[in-house]
């Protein structure tokens, strides 16, 4: 029997899975539905206040048993206890990833290099309350005296893609009268849009950057700040109106921040795990500490489950050994992510960093090219909308797409029968997906409507969907802190449980370095004076010399 070390490739569950793909390979979904009554009830578990409903996909408890015992293979258990725990499991840069001990209660201990950082990580939870109940008592304002109307989140990536996410989900819960806007991409558009709409005397800027070091940031907030000492500002006054979040606390400072308006980040923070530290302040800010911390309950309940439930039980683990299912064994090359609530229309985007820049690796954890694909392409958008544009492909297309539906069963708008066409779209989509329509059904159906036995023949093909398309359906109750929490940490230990079974780091992002590096050498062949020599390829020294004649001053 091979070590329990053997590659992936190697390992007998892997094998077991090829056969158990082979066996499957001409079953039906809808025959599986049809020969066993039970299996809506056997393939719908629950944990941390969320429901998930994984019966239309293509397996069989066998098939679902394979999958665990790959999981056990692949030392899943001891791997969740070094994620917890603080063990260095970022392996290219030596640190743990603790993005679990954010939403950890106070009492609770978890020990880095010998220090316990539960009473830091409270510590800077009451430093954002004290300054959320400020701005609400309006004993925190702008240097002028006036109340604050504005926050501008300025941030990219981890910095921004998690507090968008949430403060648009939890619209129904903002507080007071406060307006929050993100401005991340560097195209002077955003911020230069962003400014049009506001007063400097009311408008407080969240520099949001965990090693303070990027681009896109900076420069953004340099705009800002600018622009608020040419707007009646004055640079005893930027103190009122500029805050940050880092671990990069002497950048900060020297940028021109003051050290009382600094909240902590720290290195064992991932920046796309970072949402539930001070970077989710524009959270905290618009819905109030108390939701917050509702917010980081629904995250720890979700880690419970995690830690606690048994394999096949497991939402995280369940769902990600699906991924890793169709993934590698039947050649899905994209995964679809299809929020049916307009409230958590980012949940693909944020997503999408949080798995691709996760997952989107090539080596093992110890260097050697893996012989699997690893992450896949995570696409999606928000329902009923996408039924009128990709879900065609996904029904007819050549391409395996296997979905994840995310719906609440309840809704914060109520009005007329919305929710229950919604959710009937949804199921719609669920059902069609899984059951499809024969070539025969199709043309019985179109005889049945009149046509002639010829021109339905013709029709048939055309309207034949094969169906066996898998798709979970994750619900809750309405979309609340709790339930927020609960579903962004259920995405990310998925991503974590994939990187595990692939065996790559999914806390590191060295591919992103090269195009930031490669920037960092174009930028001054584009805005110096005098000539510039080569940046190494005669494409890239062409469009150079395009831009610099399309700006010359
Ligand atoms: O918070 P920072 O350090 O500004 O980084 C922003 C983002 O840039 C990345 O390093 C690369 O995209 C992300 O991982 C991170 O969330």
């Amino acid at each position: 029997m091979p070590p329990a070390s053997a590659p992936l490739t190697e390992k007998p569950e892997w094998h077991a899975l090829l056969q158990q793909k082979q066996q499957l390979e001409s079953v039906l979904m809808r025959d599986l539905f049809q020969t066993d009554p039970k299996r809506a009830d056997r393939y719908l578990i629950k944990g941390a206040g969320l429901t998930l409903d994984f019966s239309r996909n293509r397996l069989t408890d066998e098939t679902l048993t394979a999958l665990s015992d790959l999981a056990r293979a692949c030392n899943l258990p001891q791997r969740i206890t070094d994620l917890v725990t603080g063990a260095k499991v970022n392996r290219t840069e030596n640190r743990p990833a603790l993005h679990t001990a954010l939403r950890q209660p106070a009492g609770d201990s978890v020990w880095v290099d010998g220090k316990d950082i539960i009473p830091e990580i409270h510590a800077t939870q009451a430093r954002m309350e004290q300054l959320d109940q400020a701005i609400q008592s309006g004993t925190k304002t702008g240097h002028t005296g006036r109340a604050f109307t504005d926050i501008v989140s300025i941030g990219i990536g981890g910095s921004f893609l998690g507090p968008k996410l949430a403060v648009e989900a939890l619209t129904p819960f903002w507080q007071g009268n406060l307006r929050c806007h993100f401005v991340a991409n560097i195209d002077g558009t955003d911020i230069a849009e962003t400014l049009k709409s506001l007063n400097p005397e009311t408008t407080l800027f969240l520099v949001q950057s965990k090693s303070f070091r990027t681009q896109e940031t900076l420069d953004n907030s340099l705009i800002a700040r600018e622009w608020f000492l040419t707007n009646g500002g004055n640079q005893d006054a930027v103190a009122h109106h500029f805050m940050a979040v880092t671990a990069n606390t002497d950048e900060a400072v020297r940028f021109g921040i003051h050290p009382d308006n600094i909240f902590p980040m720290w290195d064992w923070v991932g920046g796309r795990y970072s949402l539930w530290s001070a970077i989710g302040l524009p959270i905290a800010l618009m819905v109030g500490m108390d939701n917050f911390r509702a917010l980081l309950a629904g995250a720890h309940a979700m880690d419970c489950h995690f830690k606690e439930a048994p394999t096949e039980q497991n939402l995280p683990v369940v769902m990600a050994l699906l991924s890793v299912w169709y993934n590698n064994f039947w050649s899905a090359q994209s995964h679809a992510v299809l929020p049916y609530d307009e409230y958590l229309k980012h949940l693909p985007e944020h997503l999408q960093q949080l798995d691709m820049e996760s997952n989107g690796k090539k080596v093992t954890q110890d260097g050697a090219p893996v012989d699997y694909e690893t992450g896949p392409i995570l696409w999606g958008g928000v329902g009923a909308n996408g039924q009128h544009a990709y879900h065609q492909l996904i029904h007819q297309g050549t391409r395996l797409v296997p979905a994840d539906f995310v719906i609440p069963l309840t809704s914060h708008n109520p009005v007329g029968h919305h929710h229950a066409t919604l959710f009937a779209n949804c199921l719609s989509q669920a059902r069609a997906m899984m059951a499809g329509k024969t070539e025969a059904e199709a043309l019985q159906e179109l005889i049945a409507s009149g046509l002639d036995q010829n021109a339905a023949a013709e029709l048939a093909p055309h309207k034949a969907i094969p169906g066996n398309k898998p798709s979970n359906i994750l619900l809750m109750a309405k979309i609340t802190p709790e339930t927020l929490g609960a579903l962004v940490a259920l995405y990310e230990h998925r991503t974590f449980v994939q990187s595990v079974i692939w065996d790559v780091d999914c806390f590191d992002q060295w591919g992103v370095e090269l195009g930031k590096q490669m920037g960092n050498e174009i930028l001054p062949r584009l805005i110096d004076n005098e000539e510039v020599g080569s940046a190494g390829d005669s494409a890239t020294d062409n469009l150079v010399a395009l831009f610099r004649s399309a700006n010359r001053r």
